[in-house]
């Protein structure tokens, strides 16, 4: 008999609160600042850029060559650290944390804010698309048969508010061949804002090294 787990899974990465992941933090409230700050701001904004500019030069000066910095992102076997969903090494990443279900599904809770406004006040529909993409991706993974996207189809029953806390969940419905069925949706207040049907094809690249 399996003894039940207590805690669910871990399926993606969790910041830490140094080195490049305290660096992302700060890189996405930049993000979200200059957003909120607009060209209405009284900040200086030639000398935000100018000292922007010296943090790149800096990064830039002491990375390690791409195509080592590639194969170091695929090194691992488990969840990845640089996606732009759920990576804390990937400043574009909200980041949705996902965890797995014992009924075999996953879930995270998230809230978005400016940089990822479509209608007003609302996510924009490419957004919650990334979002439900690599969840169902991530739900696979944890059915145990994962693959490529090859289809997605998306729903949007209603606007998903900014600034609300929003549940992305995913399911494997059903495995065929190289064929994978996968179920997603996005909630806000208990209602479902976007459901998602994906067809995943049992493939994967080769990884750099
Ligand atoms: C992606 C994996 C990442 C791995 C990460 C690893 C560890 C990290 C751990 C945790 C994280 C977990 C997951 C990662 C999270 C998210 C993943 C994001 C997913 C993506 O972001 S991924 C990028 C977007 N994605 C593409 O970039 C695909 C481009 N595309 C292709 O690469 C090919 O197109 C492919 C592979 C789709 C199929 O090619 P193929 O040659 O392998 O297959 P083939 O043609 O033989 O078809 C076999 C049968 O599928 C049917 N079929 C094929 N395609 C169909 C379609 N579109 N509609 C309906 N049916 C279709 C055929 O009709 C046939 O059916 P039948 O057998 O009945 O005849």
């Amino acid at each position: 008999m399996t003894a039940a787990r207590e805690q669910p899974l871990e399926l993606t990465a969790i910041s830490h609160n140094e080195g490049v992941d305290a660096a992302v933090s700060a890189a996405r409230r930049v993000i979200a600042s200059l957003l909120h700050a607009g060209d209405g701001s009284a900040a200086e904004m030639k000398e935000v850029a100018d000292r922007l500019n010296a943090v790149a030069d800096h990064l830039d000066e002491h990375a390690p060559a791409m195509d080592q910095r590639m194969v170091d992102m695929w090194s691992g076997e488990g969840i990845t650290r640089h996606d732009p969903v759920t990576g804390p090494e990937n400043t574009i990443a909200p980041p949705l944390h996902l965890t797995g279900k014992d009924d075999g599904s996953v879930e995270g809770v998230v809230a978005l804010g400016l940089p990822y406004q479509g209608p007003p006040g609302h996510v924009h529909g490419g957004i919650s698309a990334l979002l439900l993409d690599h969840t169902l991706g991530v739900a696979n993974h944890w059915a145990g048969q994962s693959g490529m996207t090859a289809e997605l189809t998306l729903r949007y029953h209603r606007p998903t508010p900014l600034f609300e806390q929003l549940t992305v969940t995913g399911e494997q419905i059903a495995v065929d061949g190289r064929k994978i069925r996968t179920r997603g949706a996005i909630t806000a207040r208990g209602e479902v804002c976007v459901s998602a049907d994906g067809l995943f094809i049992a493939k994967h690249l080769p990884r750099p090294r």
